[in-house]
């Protein structure tokens, strides 16, 4: 079971339900008041605007009871996904190092980019191969990934970049699509892979990569690095 957690303002819970519905999983709407993610496999904090992206996007967010609830989740191993907002959630939770910021350009961006899979080392593409492109939705205004030069560089050489734009649409630096802790079990990432053909059938890769999520730790990453 996979749990999907909801603030005031998130709306792309429904996108990942009927992702998740389409390979069989199940999944459950998790209330923002809400305590209890002991009975979930996985976590996903979808996208959506949480309370209104007021003061800065997901950073009123953060502040949830459920937050506290996900914090002890992921840092007893659990896995923990944010898809766009949720990405930008899990940065302000400090789950995740850097923030997104305002894109390049100032306009909202609502489309299909390619990205490379970087990295089989996490919970999002274990199912993977590195080097791998597929092409995902984005929509977003503040998709812009920033850190400071240390940060960046741990995220390099400690192999966290997951996901990099072939051609950087929002001014992310070094063109980070999707970032994991040192784990590998938190990962937040701005497209939208359950958005990938939904409504037409999701493409194979955007499903092997939410298929990922439910792997058991370690199995293809372990053989494939
Ligand atoms: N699709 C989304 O999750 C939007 C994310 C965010 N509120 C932004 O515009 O940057």
């Amino acid at each position: 079971m996979i749990g999907i957690i909801v603030f005031p303002g998130t709306n792309c819970e429904f996108d990942v339900q009927g992702a998740y519905r389409e390979l069989g999983r199940d999944t459950t709407i998790v209330a923002h008041h809400e305590r209890d993610l002991d009975d979930y496999e996985a976590v996903v904090i979808p996208g959506g605007f949480s309370y209104g992206d007021y003061l800065r996007t997901g950073a009123i967010a953060r502040f949830s009871p459920i937050m506290e609830s996900v914090i002890r989740y992921a840092g007893a191993g659990g896995k923990v996904l944010g898809i766009c907002n949720g990405f930008q959630v899990l940065t302000e939770a400090g789950l995740l190092p850097g923030a997104l910021q305002r894109n390049v350009g100032l306009s909202f961006i609502c489309g299909e980019v390619t990205v490379r899979v970087e990295q089989t080392n996490s919970i999002l593409t274990c199912g993977m191969t590195v080097g791998e492109e597929l092409s995902l939705p984005i929509n977003h205004f503040e998709g812009n990934y920033t850190a400071d030069a240390d940060t960046l560089e741990r995220l390099e050489t400690q192999g966290q970049v997951v996901l990099r734009y072939v051609q950087n649409p929002n001014g992310s630096a070094n063109d980070i699509a999707g970032i994991a802790n040192v784990e590998g079990n938190v990962v937040g990432l701005m497209p939208h892979p359950e958005r990938a053909g939904l409504g037409f059938g999701l493409t194979d890769q955007a499903k092997a990569m939410l298929e990922s999520l439910l792997m058991p730790r370690g199995s293809r990453a372990t053989q494939s690095a």
